[in-house]
């Protein structure tokens, strides 16, 4: 495969920083082509689904994306916002919001968004950086608990782009912020929150997205991961062990996933007499149809026709302010040693670069 032209070599640039913050994907639009292109990349990937690629395709091919597309297509829409797809929507404005909570603090640094299945594609976006002269990019995936299935999969394609890439930049990738305190501090006080508004129910049901069974037992730490945030969020709520309970959504396939099952402990809840429920989904971080449509709309109504009373869901954490302090400062402990409260600025860069040439450099 031949190398991207890169352009001329640019002697004395000052280094420029990018942060490209990567959610999972989302389809164009909410219609059955749009969503079967959409599935084609995600679920044709082998770290989501590991069976051998052969029998995949075929399954894949034959059978899934025959059916599946249209089902999605009228899911999709009955959580589509104006602007488009919850899960894009909220990845843009956490990147915007994101480049002046930073911009606030004194850095300069290019903040986008990139989604690993769709658009704007990971490899597109780190194209158009490059072009604008961006030698240092700091990857940090939508994703506090880390897996194999998801954030290995957006390091997967940084690297593929890469192979085509003569002069790369200089990258960083964060791996986890599951247990990081910021982020548990804004999931606790959106938590808190909704108490105030709307008074604190029998039980707090976490929910996180799940992943086949045999992950943890081949070595993926999300398992664990999503265990410690659900017990420092309890810790930090004042929650005794009995007023919360951990789960699992959005299993997909035959195989056993991780346990237990959101859908069905709520109805269990509501026929051992929990007669309200708070649910909240810590491992999404932009509310999406996951979180809109599976736990909002369907886990809802399978809790009151059960027999709950009151079901209530609690946002992601989308754009609030404590979690986008949260994502500032996540961002600039691991921009560290990268100057970038000087990158742009001319007398900063005159300095920097006088310095270099009285330490021997060439200009
Ligand atoms: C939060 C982390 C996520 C993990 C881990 C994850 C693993 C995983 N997902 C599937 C299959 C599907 N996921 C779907 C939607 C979806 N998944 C996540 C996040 C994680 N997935 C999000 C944020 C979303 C919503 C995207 C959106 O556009 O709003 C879907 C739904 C698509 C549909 O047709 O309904 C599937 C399918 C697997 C197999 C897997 C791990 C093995
Ligand atoms: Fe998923
Ligand atoms: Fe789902």
């Amino acid at each position: 495969m031949p190398f991207q032209p890169e352009p001329p070599i640019p002697h004395g640039q000052a280094a420029r920083t990018a942060i490209v913050l990567c959610n999972l994907g989302t389809p164009d639009e909410a219609t059955a082509p749009a969503l079967r292109r959409y599935l084609a990349e995600f679920l044709g990937d082998h770290r989501v689904v590991e069976i051998p690629k052969p029998i995949w395709w075929l399954i894949l091919h034959g059978i899934i994306l025959r059916t599946r597309p249209a089902k999605s297509a009228a899911k999709y829409a009955s959580v589509w916002m104006p602007e488009g797809s919850p899960l894009k929507v909220w990845t843009d404005r956490q990147a915007t919001l994101l480049r002046g909570y930073l911009g606030e603090r004194g850095h300069q640094v290019t903040v986008r968004y990139a989604m690993r299945y769709g658009n704007p594609s990971i490899p597109a976006v780190l194209d158009e950086l490059k072009a604008q002269g961006v030698t240092r990019v700091l990857i940090v995936p939508a994703y506090p608990q880390y897996s194999g299935t998801t954030t290995a999969s957006v390091f997967d394609a940084v690297a593929t782009w890469g192979l085509k890439v003569r002069h790369l930049p200089e990258l960083r990738f964060i791996n986890r912020y599951h247990d990081d305190a910021g982020y548990i501090e804004a999931l606790a006080r959106k938590v808190r929150a909704h108490w105030m508004h709307h008074g604190q129910a029998d039980q707090l049901v976490m929910s996180f997205h799940g992943v086949p069974e045999r992950t943890l037992r081949l070595g993926d730490p999300y398992h664990c991961e999503c265990q410690k945030t659900a017990r420092l969020l309890a810790e930090k709520l004042g929650l005794a062990k009995d007023r919360y309970k951990l789960t699992f959504q959005s299993r997909f396939g035959k195989a056993k996933w991780l346990e237990p099952y959101t859908e069905p402990t709520l109805i269990a809840l509501a026929r051992q007499g929990v007669k309200s429920v708070d649910v909240v989904c810590p491992g999404f971080t932009s509310d999406c149809l996951e979180t809109l449509e599976e736990i909002n709309m369907e886990a809802r109504e399978a809790f009151l026709h059960a027999g709950g009373q009151a079901f209530n869901y609690i946002d992601c954490l989308n754009d609030s302010p404590d979690w986008m302090r949260a994502l500032t400062e996540l961002t600039e402990r691991h921009l560290q040693g990268w100057p970038t409260r000087h990158a742009d600025d001319p007398m900063a860069l005159k300095e920097s670069r006088e310095r270099a040439l009285a330490l021997g450099a060439k200009d």
